[in-house]
């Protein structure tokens, strides 16, 4: 997140960490008891490894009383996603077990109903991804408010150019941004995650780029589909 500030401590209970060998990768959050939604470009590198997901944390390094790091079943890739684009970028994460909930752990209710956040919308966006344009990573959860802005502002030939598609949008990326690391993450508008940070490659707060989120209304269908078909 850059220039945003440090999130009040468990006061975002739904966000997880994706890690790979003890190390953030992407965001991600709890939309179900034994669910974690995230980006699927996120699960790009990882050479077949499954992730580990941190819940109930603040810091990723010092001891809190909720945090605690969560096995993966199984990985679901939304299968629209390429690596060519931002289409579809979604992956969804079944736990080992039950989350257990707490003041620490929650789950954020999603958007199912499919109609545009309307432009100038103030929503908010956390994570542990880079704070400065040196890289920096770091080790508590900071956050950001962001207007929504229009498809077509966004689609503008200087902007995104037409790429950004009715099922994701767009925040202002003028100095306060979402960037690397931050991906996976919800976009909040009203208490109701109406995005994801979609993780493909982007320059961070020039406002030329916009954050582009994938809307996840359009895909309520897939994501019920997949949790009512795996086991358990
Ligand atoms: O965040 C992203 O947009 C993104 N997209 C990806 C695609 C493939 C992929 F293998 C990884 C990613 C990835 N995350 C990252 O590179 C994370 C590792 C970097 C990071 C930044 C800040 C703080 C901690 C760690």
């Amino acid at each position: 997140i850059l220039r945003g500030s440090v999130a009040r401590p468990h006061l975002k209970p739904y966000m997880a960490s994706l890690q790979l060998d003890g190390q953030h990768v992407c965001g991600g959050f709890l939309i179900a008891e034994q669910w974690v939604l995230s980006a699927a470009h996120c699960a790009e590198e990882t050479d077949g490894k499954l992730f580990q997901v941190l819940l109930g944390a603040h810091s990723l390094t010092e001891p809190e009383p909720h945090k605690r790091l969560y096995q993966v079943r199984a990985q679901f890739p939304h299968p629209g996603s390429n690596i060519h684009n931002n289409k579809d970028d979604l992956l969804l994460l079944q736990l080992e077990e039950k989350a257990e909930l707490n003041a620490d752990v929650r789950v954020l209710p999603f958007q199912r109903e499919d109609r545009d956040v309307a432009a100038d919308t103030v929503c908010e966006v956390a994570g542990w991804g880079t704070i400065d344009h040196s890289g920096t990573r770091p080790d508590k959860l900071h956050q950001v408010e962001r207007p929504v802005i229009s498809r077509d502002v966004c689609n503008h030939r200087t902007r995104h150019d037409g790429t950004v598609t009715r099922n994701m949008m767009c925040t202002d990326s003028r100095r306060k941004d979402t960037c690397k690391g931050d991906s996976g993450g919800p976009l909040v508008c009203g208490g109701v995650a109406e995005g994801v940070v979609t993780a493909g490659s982007r320059v961070c707060g020039n406002y030329k780029k916009p954050a582009i989120y994938t809307r996840i209304a359009p895909y309520a269908a897939w994501i019920d589909g997949v949790m009512a078909s795996a086991d358990g």
